[in-house]
């Protein structure tokens, strides 16, 4: 388990992670989600003892990093998976860390095979495509056959397969009771992997819910809406401040009110409906919604509102 009180960082003026209270739970991947900059990336490196708290903790299994007897084997992680000499051959560098950490060398051969590199284990790594070097920063992780794993963005550069493959590894590790912490931009793989999510909008917790659970609060603010008299009603709701897109001629998308409080509206005022339905959102739309108002740079407006989220 991964438990945080308090944690706060700041850079000069600037507070990057802010006050976070939260346990990550074993037997379960918990999604660490938010915008760029959100502090996704210091917060794990708290974790890790690379950064120092300004106030508050971090703790890995009840203790902070820095006074765990064994490191690689309570907690493993990818950070940068660039962090390895490219001069270096997998087997060599995992060689190398296994030593250094006291971990049985046989543990070598195990991960390499785990994370499919058995066969490319005495090429350099400056020569690995970045999907391998992925797979390498994977296998460093589970060196020591840890309880808890963190994984800052684990997919980044993998083709399909290799998204796939991260993805039933991340559901093997949590089956088998491990706590499995992963960090990640992509919404639908998030979606399709973890149990709980923690998002964060400029430091600060957004939501410590599971998957269901933020998708489920999203979708309470799109309602599609068919009625005959679409404009006359789309004109009713605007004035009590939704936002109202047209669909197509009978439609109405719907955004602010809740079913229950236009289909009350549509009974006032005397207009047929034909459809009232909460849109049902992806984890992607109802995450825009959350971090909506914590994003550090916005390119433009538009897309969003385009999607009515
Ligand atoms: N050493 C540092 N000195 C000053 N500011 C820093 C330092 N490290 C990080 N920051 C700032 O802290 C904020 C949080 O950065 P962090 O990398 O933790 O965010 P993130 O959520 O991981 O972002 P991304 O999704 O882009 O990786 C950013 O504004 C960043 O510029």
């Amino acid at each position: 388990m991964i438990s945080l009180r308090g944690l706060t960082k700041r850079y000069g003026a600037k507070t990057v992670v802010d006050d976070l209270t939260l346990d990550v739970l074993p037997g379960r991947v918990t999604g660490f989600l938010g915008p760029n900059g959100a502090g996704k990336s210091t917060t794990m490196r708290m974790v890790l003892g690379l950064d120092r708290p300004t106030s508050g903790s971090a703790l890995v299994g009840g203790r902070p990093y820095a006074a765990l007897r064994h490191p690689l084997r309570e907690v493993g992680a990818l950070l940068d998976a660039r962090a390895v000499h490219p001069g270096l051959t997998a087997r060599t560098h995992l060689t190398a860390l296994a030593r250094s950490n006291g971990l049985p060398v046989s543990r070598v051969a195990e991960v390499l095979e785990t994370v499919g590199l058995t066969e490319v284990a005495d090429r350099r790594t400056g020569s690995f495509s970045l999907g391998m070097g992925q797979r390498l920063g994977i296998a460093a992780a589970l060196l020591g056959d840890p309880a808890v794993l963190l994984f800052d963005e684990p997919v980044n550069g993998l083709d399909p397969d290799g998204v796939r493959w991260v993805r039933r590894l991340m559901r093997s590790l949590a089956a088998e009771g491990r706590t499995v912490f992963v960090s990640s931009h992509l919404m639908s793989e998030m979606q399709a992997t973890a149990d709980q999510l923690v998002v964060l909008g400029r430091g600060r917790l957004i939501a410590d819910a599971p998957v269901a659970e933020v998708v489920a609060a999203g979708s309470g603010h799109a309602v599609r809406v068919r009625s005959p008299q679409a404009s006359l009603l789309g004109g009713r709701l605007a004035a009590e401040g939704a936002l109202v897109e047209q669909g197509a001629a009978d439609e109405l998308l719907v955004t602010g009110l809740s079913a229950e409080h236009i289909g009350g509206l549509a009974h006032r005022e005397g207009v047929v409906l034909h459809e009232l339905s909460p849109r049902p959102v992806s984890l992607e739309e109802a995450y825009l919604e959350l971090t909506a108002s914590s994003v550090e740079y916005s390119a433009a407006t538009a897309d969003r509102n385009g999607t009515g989220v």
